[in-house]
């Protein structure tokens, strides 16, 4: 069977988008998505998402696998991408620039705008160590500036659930940051039992700061949303930031805004690269 898929990223964040809409079990199984994802024997991706039927009322569901097949809630850079190849395979038949997708992280609302850029309503933060979830704190606590010991070191982490897990640390130096020998030792730290994704961030102004990540499944990316607006909410939380700022990523910035209504609020690019057919 041939299956059409289109190469997306979002500031290097890359992804394989399959049309699921005719079923609303994935075509590809995880083992097939690690296959696709490698970058010297397949396609080459951070992940691969699929767009299904709606679910409760929804435009579309979207899912993604992670390059190691795991399954996260959300991807932010990835519904950016989805938006654009969901308004693409719709072509002229669209009515719409504004979508409600459901995710496993509940329902997100992208939309595009007339720039080019893709602006998504992420919904509102979990702060409880319950909801993120990790020990390092009581259920019903937040986790702003805890020790957690990682690598011979202790780092002072601060946790946010945007949809999927993550734990922030603020740096002098974010390029001195060994993450290629450090970031799975934070991804799988007995604190988190779901795993995590860890960012590092140096804070140059209260409305511009610099992230590098590395992800839970797909281990170090050019760029995360969910990762984006996690900091700025950590930034916020610890008196470092603005409740809008950009977001310095290596693949380029990302605009976050930390509404007044609480909700988070991500604007940012999603490119086509190519399309093929498995
Ligand atoms: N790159 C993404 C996040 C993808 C999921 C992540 N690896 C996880 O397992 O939670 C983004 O742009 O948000």
């Amino acid at each position: 069977m041939a299956i059409e898929f289109t190469k997306y990223h979002g500031l290097g964040n890359d992804f394989i988008l399959i049309d699921n809409r005719s079923s609303s079990t994935p075509v590809i199984t995880p083992e097939e998505a690690i296959k696709l994802c490698d970058r010297h024997f397949g396609i080459g991706a951070d992940g691969v998402i699929f767009a299904l039927p709606g679910e409760n009322n929804t435009d579309y569901t979207m899912r993604i696998f992670n390059s190691d097949g795991s399954e996260p809630e959300m991807c932010g850079n990835g519904i950016r991408c989805f938006a654009g190849f969901v308004a693409d395979l719709e072509g002229e038949s669209r009515n719409k620039d504004k979508y409600q997708i459901h995710t496993l992280a509940g329902v997100i609302t992208p939309q595009l705008m007339p720039d080019g850029q893709v602006k998504v309503d992420m919904g509102l933060p979990r702060l409880l160590a319950g909801e993120i979830p990790t020990t390092l704190a009581k259920a019903d606590e937040k986790v702003i500036n805890i020790p957690l010991q990682v690598a011979g070191k202790s780092w002072d982490v601060t946790c946010v659930s945007t949809g999927n897990p993550h734990c922030i640390t603020f740096v002098e130096d974010v390029a001195a940051i060994p993450l290629e020998i450090i970031g799975s030792e934070f991804e799988h730290h007995s604190a988190f039992p779901q795993r995590i994704n860890t960012e590092f961030v140096e804070v140059v102004r209260r409305d511009y700061v610099k992230m590098r990540v590395w992800e839970r499944g797909a281990g170090i990316t050019l760029a995360c949303g969910t990762g984006a607006c996690a900091t700025l909410v950590a930034g916020v939380l610890t008196g470092k930031c603005d409740r809008t700022a950009t977001v310095e990523l290596p693949g380029g910035p990302l605009l976050i805004e930390w509404a007044d209504d609480q909700r988070l609020y991500m604007t940012g690019p999603a490119e086509k690269v190519f399309a093929g057919k498995l």
